[in-house]
């Protein structure tokens, strides 16, 4: 006892204590800044050293944070591993039960879409993946997660928060608000500005911008002796989604918006922020407000804010204008280059579809294509849904939470503890046998026309297909990207000749395509020759 006695030191005991209370305090108060937290830890293990400095004679300054760190962090393994966790019944990697950064490193590594996959084949249809997140893929879940009486979005916003520039733009940004009464507020001008008056505006602007196109890729054509066009058809489809008006497509991408762009989702997938895209957003807006009189989104935007809540309607346009680029460009064009890769991989749907447009759009005609008649045109619609399918252009991330002070939800059989996040995963329930087989993993368009009755083994649960998310806070833009998708498909379809570049191997495609929260892809090196000059 003596012995011990003459052991003890105050200053290593009380920073062992310090670093336990520490733990437990923010176990129950989640800390919003990173910085804020670091000094907050650093200014807690600074007490003990403070209080007793006569210890620092035996022991040196560091080997007191030291111990601070190692005992926070072994108690927060210990408690995350431990029984006692809310999460504990739950399955999942002992790297994702103990910290999010084994998840930071697989997103950096961009196929995520893939490891979730695999955690659920492995685990079942609820996993672990974080210290306090669990990935859901029971398709009853989805009504409850994200349908009308649902959670608000989950902490992955915190830090995804897109033009951080002010406060203003913050509190107006769509995607990223939280709370669900806000979010309902900021969401009504999106609903009104895709209303059917604005969408007949939309519509005339996505003919011209494929105009444009056809144009362009028809030139490249006429270029050449043998009237075949080389070109990376994955890199004009983003000019075309990116462009929306903003010249990208004629004068190219001068500014290099798009490439940094690209880049910019890794940051954010990893850590989160984007400030390039704001400086961007405040010169669309500039020109918005000045001189754009065109019936576009913003237009519409405009004429539906509230007057009540935003006096000053210019942080809506920036924020919005970062948001429609960000959630519309990249997520339509990648889907885009899907739809052409699988028809070249299975040339006889790519004759199936021709025959189909032939039909109804005759090229010797030159029959213009008639944006009214698509959605009835069931070769093309199967195939851009197959597409849709396989390859959801947000794959993984659908996350919402299930809020602190809400005394937690009950989810199917499971109590989900307040405070958790959850995700929904697109990219597994797509590729979920139970929602979609036989031939779950293969490009097969047909099951979107087949009859149930047909074959007892055939599954088609379309409940389960949310390449557009669900309920409330579902994209807002999905009427005009399916427009897009059908528009812009038929047109090249018809139009072109098109095969993969000799020495392309498909298969690098797909390797390309990473998940960073939406897809980013690689070139499509293609062949073009006009159907008929
Ligand atoms: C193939 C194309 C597209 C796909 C697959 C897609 C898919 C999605 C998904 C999965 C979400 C997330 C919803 C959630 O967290 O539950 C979303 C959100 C959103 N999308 Fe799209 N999107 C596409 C194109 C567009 C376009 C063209 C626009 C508009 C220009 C757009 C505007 C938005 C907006 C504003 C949100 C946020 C909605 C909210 O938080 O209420 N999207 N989209």
């Amino acid at each position: 006892m003596d012995y011990l006695l003459s052991r003890f030191d105050p200053m290593l005991s009380m920073e062992g204590l310090a670093a336990l209370i520490t733990h437990v305090w923010v176990q129950e108060n989640e800390p919003e800044s990173l910085t804020g937290f670091l000094l907050g830890l650093v200014a807690i293990a600074s007490i003990p050293i403070i209080l007793f400095p006569s210890s620092l004679g035996t022991h040196p300054v560091w080997q007191s944070y030291a111990l601070f760190v190692t005992v926070i962090l072994s108690s927060i393994t210990v408690y995350r591993l431990s029984p006692l966790h809310p999460l504990a019944r739950h399955p999942g990697p002992v790297l994702c039960r103990i910290s999010k950064l084994w998840m930071a490193y697989i997103s950096f590594r961009g196929k995520q879409h893939e490891y979730f996959k695999e955690l659920h084949l492995r685990y079942g249809p609820i996993v672990r993946v974080g210290p306090n997140e669990l990935s859901v893929t029971d398709k009853d879940s989805i009504l409850i997660i994200l349908g009308k009486d649902g959670l608000p979005k989950g902490p992955l916003w915190q830090g995804r928060i897109i033009t951080p520039t002010s406060q203003k733009n913050k509190a107006n940004s769509l995607i990223s608000a939280r709370d669900l009464q806000h979010h309902a507020k900021l969401r009504k001008p999106w609903n009104k500005a895709f209303g059917l008056a604005p969408m007949i505006d939309y519509t005339e602007l996505v003919i011209n911008k494929s105009f444009e196109l056809n144009k362009l890729l028809l030139g490249m054509c006429r270029l050449s002796c043998d009237k075949t066009g080389h070109v990376d058809l994955s890199k004009w489809i983003s000019l075309f989604s990116f462009g929306h008006d903003f010249g990208l497509m004629t004068e190219g991408d001068k500014n290099g918006i798009m490439k940094n762009m690209e880049s910019a989702l890794l940051p954010p997938s990893i850590s989160q922020h984007i400030p390039w895209a704001a400086l961007f957003a405040v010169e669309q807006a500039k020109l918005r407000a000045t001189r754009d009189k065109k019936k576009d989104l913003f237009y519409h935007l405009l004429q539906n804010v509230d007057p009540e809540s935003t006096a000053d309607p210019f942080p809506l346009i920036v924020s919005n204008s970062v948001l429609a680029i960000i959630a519309g460009s990249d997520t339509t064009a990648t889907t885009l280059s899907n739809i052409i890769y699988y028809l070249l991989l299975y040339p006889k749907y790519m004759e199936e579809l021709r025959s189909e447009i032939e039909a109804n759009f005759p090229i010797e005609e030159h029959a213009p294509i008639q944006g009214d008649k698509l959605p009835a045109m069931k070769m093309l619609n199967a195939i851009i849904n197959e597409a849709l399918r396989l390859l959801p252009p947000l794959p993984t991330l659908l996350q919402r939470a299930v809020p602190k002070g809400s005394g937690g939800k009950l989810i199917g059989h499971f109590f989900i503890p307040e405070g958790t996040a959850i995700v929904i995963p697109p990219y597994c329930l797509h590729r979920d046998p139970r929602y979609f087989s036989p031939r779950t993993e293969e490009f097969w368009p047909d099951r979107w026309s087949m009859d149930k009755s047909d074959d007892p083994n055939f599954v088609h649960d379309a409940s389960a297909f949310i390449p557009f998310s669900h309920g409330p806070a579902n994209c807002a833009g999905k009427t005009l990207a399916i427009f897009e998708l059908r528009y812009l498909t038929a047109m090249l379809v018809r139009n072109f000749n098109i095969s993969f570049q000799d020495g392309f191997a498909p298969s690098v495609w797909e390797e390309n395509l990473l998940d960073r929260f939406v897809f980013t892809k690689g070139p499509l090196p293609v062949k073009l020759s006009p159907r008929a000059l």
